[in-house]
């Protein structure tokens, strides 16, 4: 059944919109108040770069009582990390420059307050920001986005992560303005290229891995964006229940796991934050402004590296990671300048396009271990972040909506959902909105139609697989009629052969004769010559 039917009413005044979520420019409905804010930064029109952040941990109890040597060093004044490299005997120091470096004794606040809080006012001042933490296995990236669990008490506990801590800066703005605001959180998973949705009712999570149910699907929504159908957005008011929904997604996100024996490093987690804020323009029009805030947990780094993403060798990869390849893929694309992005190659890179070199203001967090057992992924890590810094974006604060046209929205949104329960109730059938409706019989027409192109295909490889195979068999016929020719012109060079071998013995033979009798003859001339020689003296002496 659709998510709004769960949603509950926010306490702010305001209802969620539908999970088209955020307005876009081509809205018809939207009103461009940014006048002021577009023309003011020329900068953003040339793109704003990809921030990169570095965090290194400090050595575990673990490594450090077994003297694990120490290969990174972070000066976080210059902005800089060096990692120690020995190649045969030789000292090689590497040094990267990032736009700001936590090293490891950083603490939670420090990180959050220098590098994430101007973000979410980012967020609240009308824009789509994203938190991507990147890093391999057991750096730290869920420390850093989630920290400590809270305290039995409710207490914040001083390591509390990025998210708890954006919850709780964005109540603290929002209360403090005492603005009327909405909402809305979802909370997804994405492991081996399928969406489980951790907000989802227990009965929908029990069949996850029951092959006969249809995974979530990832949809286009015809403006060149994405969405998630039925996808959760659970309504809050304040910041307790997104903790509570925090836990709860989490611990569901730790079931799932064992139920499909995955590995934590292998999946990836979007939360997302979306705020509507009631304005009033100085004519006294009411208008709403939307920010999003994407939190994103990322698998471990490292089984891009080991599975050898780096150009030229992402191939071999199959499918271990389709997400984190083509995250690599789309980074390099973008840096590279190539005429084609991959987004559409892995469902993490559709779910974040408009992230990477898209609108949203996005940050990444890369997290390393400064152990030198960690070193080849560290440098892998290091490169790919370094990487990621020269991605630009162009981000837009979101078009605010007039209130009205947010009224009309909404009331097309409660007639379709009194649809949905009229028709449920008289379980006549199951209800499907027109415009999901039109969609999928839109799929289905290009699916019938891709169904037909391939038929026809196969129709046509299997004609040239036949006309291959005659021509095949006719030469294989050839083939045979040839290797007895051969077979003959071979017999006949054979008595040729011997027949020769006879001449030349007849022809040796004759040889030896001749010079033979042209031996006896040149000793008769001989002989012959003397006897007239004397017959000569004896004429001359009488
Ligand atoms: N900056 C830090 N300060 C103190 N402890 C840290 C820090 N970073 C990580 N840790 C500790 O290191 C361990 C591993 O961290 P964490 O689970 O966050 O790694 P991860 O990168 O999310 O791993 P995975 O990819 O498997 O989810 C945890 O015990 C965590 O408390």
């Amino acid at each position: 059944m659709e998510s709004a039917q769960q949603q509950r009413r926010g306490g702010g005044g305001l209802v969620s919109l539908s999970p088209s979520q955020t307005p876009r420019s081509n809205d018809k409905s939207v009103r461009d108040l940014r006048s002021a804010d577009s023309n003011s930064s020329s900068k953003q029109d040339k793109g704003v770069n990809v921030q990169v952040i570095l965090r290194c941990r400090p050595l575990s109890e673990d490594e450090t009582r077994i003297h694990t040597p120490v290969v990174i060093s972070c000066n976080e004044s210059r902005r800089e990390v060096c990692a120690v490299q020995n190649i045969a005997n030789k000292q090689i120091d590497r040094t990267f420059l990032f736009d700001k470096v936590f090293g490891p004794s950083s603490q939670q606040k420090e990180l959050f307050d220098l590098a994430v809080s101007p973000i979410v006012n980012e967020v609240l001042e009308g824009y789509n920001c994203t938190i991507f933490a990147y890093g391999q296995t057991g750096t730290g990236k869920t420390y850093t986005m989630e920290g400590g669990a809270r305290k039995k008490n409710g207490e914040f506990p001083s390591d509390a992560g990025v998210i708890p801590r954006s919850v709780k800066q964005i109540f603290d703005i929002l209360e403090a303005q005492n603005a009327e605001y909405s909402m809305k959180v979802t909370f997804l998973e994405l492991y081996n290229e399928e969406i489980t949705d951790l907000l989802a009712p227990e009965e929908t999570m029990k069949f996850v891995d029951d092959k006969s149910k249809k995974p979530i699907a990832l949809m286009e929504d015809g403006k060149g964006g994405v969405f998630v159908r039925g996808l959760e957005e659970e309504i809050v008011t304040t910041a307790n229940e997104i903790y509570k929904i925090l836990e709860k997604g989490s611990a569901k996100r730790r079931t799932a796991e064992t139920l499909l024996n995955k590995q934590s490093s292998r999946s990836h987690s979007i939360f997302s934050i979306t705020i509507h804020i009631k304005e009033c323009t100085p004519e006294g029009e009411e208008m709403i402004k939307c920010g999003k805030l994407n939190l994103v947990d990322l698998a471990g780094s490292e089984n891009i590296s080991r599975s050898g993403a780096r150009e030229g060798r992402a191939r071999e990869a199959g499918e271990i990671n389709k997400s984190l390849l083509t995250l690599g893929r789309v980074i390099n694309a973008l840096v590279e300048h190539s005429g084609h992005v991959p987004y559409r190659d892995s469902k993490l890179t559709r779910l974040l396009r408009d992230s990477l070199g898209g609108k949203t203001k996005t940050c990444i967090i890369a997290t390393i271990s400064p152990s030198i057992h960690c070193l080849e992924e560290t440098l892998s890590t290091l490169d790919y972040a370094h990487r990621a810094k020269n991605i630009k974006n162009k981000p837009e604060i979101n078009q605010k909506m007039m209130k009205s046209a947010l009224i009309k929205d909404l009331y097309s949104e409660i007639d379709r959902l009194k649809q949905e329960v009229y028709s449920a109730r008289e379980k006549n059938g199951i209800y499907i909105p027109r415009d999901r409706f039109l969609l999928e019989e839109a799929e289905k027409k290009a699916m019938a139609e891709k169904i037909e192109r391939m038929e026809l295909e196969s129709e046509s490889k299997e004609k040239q697989i036949t006309e291959l195979q005659e021509l095949y068999n006719s030469q294989q016929l050839m083939t045979v009629d040839l290797s007895e020719k051969l077979e003959k012109k071979e017999k006949k060079l054979e008595e040729t052969e011997i027949a020769l071998f006879d001449l030349e013995d007849k022809h040796r033979q004759a040889n030896a004769t001749i010079k033979e009798k042209e031996f006896l003859i040149s000793n008769l001339l001989k002989s012959g010559e003397l006897e007239v020689a004397w017959a000569t003296c004896l004429v001359c002496f009488f």
